[in-house]
């Protein structure tokens, strides 16, 4: 859907903050760009909508070369979003949303109902519609920025830093909300952060950039995490990669047991037959425990069963009722085969 090639950008002050770059951008994907501060980021995502004009190379979105659009046209085909929202502050938050369809002669009427359902689409009241910005959290203002780019439902939406601003659980929050609406929606998504944690997240792909627009590496997040190409991006996505691998590996396949009937620990269940509790024999203890779904992690798991006094996970089913119990070695021992097969994927990851 977006294609850089060999495109270069140097400032009229000489400096050079994207160097030829060539990269694919997947339609229906998220592409995320990570590196260390002033490692040309930005000016890569906004030479997308022509708001940065490359001095070489040529950029291509839906196959035809940015440079040959019209740039007003092009900026409001592509929906954008930035860190602190950027909404207008004298406008409701329903005028905000409606911005790009009123610009595209919808007229007031579809543009404000447009609005209307892109509010409850991103997790927001009626009510919320009619405030102005700063009557509203951080984070309900990122999802107005969201909604407000999804307004002429663009097939391209550039992120840049949107969910920076907000506290760690606030980010949690929207970081699914995007995962959900980008399910329904499939956009083609380019996405800046500077948390690592969250581009394995949210990326189907990442791409590391390092200090004077180079690009060091783009593969999906398992195979960046298990093959990293040099000591930069290692270092770079931190000396927990092993553990961050750990997090995009479900628990479906590992296997389970029937729960403990005897023992030094055994399952507290309530009437519905969900774990409450490991119970030591003497009954003289009872640990809490975290019930773990097929869906959950391996980080999760393994982070449970270190928790465990049984050394054994609680597994339920969708409706949280026990299926059986797991232990911490069948858990390790999926987590060296997740390595070994994140490991042993072969493609071109290797960019410069
Ligand atoms: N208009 C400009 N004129 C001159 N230099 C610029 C301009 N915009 C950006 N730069 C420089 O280009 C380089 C890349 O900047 P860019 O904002 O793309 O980096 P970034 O990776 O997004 O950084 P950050 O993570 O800090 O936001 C930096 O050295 C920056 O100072």
């Amino acid at each position: 859907m977006i294609q850089f090639d060999t495109v270069h950008k140097r400032f009229p002050n000489g400096t050079t903050a994207v160097h030829d770059l060539s990269l694919e951008m997947p339609e229906g994907g998220v592409t995320v760009l990570v590196g260390s501060s002033g490692c040309g980021k930005t000016t890569t995502l906004r030479m997308i909508n022509r708001m940065v004009e490359p001095t070489s190379g040529t950029i291509r979105v839906g196959g035809k070369d940015v440079l040959e659009q019209d740039a007003a046209e092009l900026r409001r085909s592509i929906g954008y979003v930035i860190q602190q929202s950027g909404l207008f502050p004298h406008r409701t938050v329903l005028d905000n949303i409606a911005t790009v369809p009123l610009l595209l002669g919808w007229g007031r009427r579809k543009a404000r109902s447009r609005a209307a359902e892109l509010l409850e689409t991103v997790g927001l009241n009626a009510d919320a519609g009619k405030r102005y910005p700063h009557q509203l959290s951080g984070g309900q203002q990122q999802r107005v920025g969201v909604a407000r780019a999804l307004a002429a439902d663009p097939p391209v939406l550039l992120m840049d830093e949107p969910f920076g601003a907000v506290d760690p659980v606030v980010r949690t929050q929207l970081q699914d909300e995007l995962l959900r609406l980008q399910k329904e929606l499939s956009k083609t998504i380019v996405f800046v952060t500077h948390d690592i944690d969250e581009a394995v997240r949210l990326g189907d792909q990442i791409a590391v950039f390092r200090t004077g627009g180079h690009l060091v590496q783009c593969a999906a997040p398992a195979e960046l995490l298990a093959r990293p190409a040099d000591d930069f991006v290692a270092d770079f996505l931190g000396a927990e990669r092993g553990l961050k691998l750990l997090s995009l590996t479900t628990l479906a396949d590992v296997p389970q047991a029937a729960a403990p009937q005897d023992g030094p620990w055994t399952l507290v269940l309530d009437e519905a037959r969900k774990p409450l509790a490991w119970r030591s024999r003497s009954k003289d203890a009872e640990v809490p425990l975290r019930p773990l779904k097929d869906g959950d992690s391996l980080l999760s798991a393994l982070n449970e069963s270190v928790a465990s006094p049984a050394g054994l996970v609680a597994r339920v089913d969708g409706d949280g009722r026990l299926t059986g119990v797991t232990s911490r070695e069948d858990i390790h021992e999926h987590a060296g085969r997740a390595h070994s097969a994140a490991g042993a994927t072969t493609g071109a990851g290797v960019a410069a």
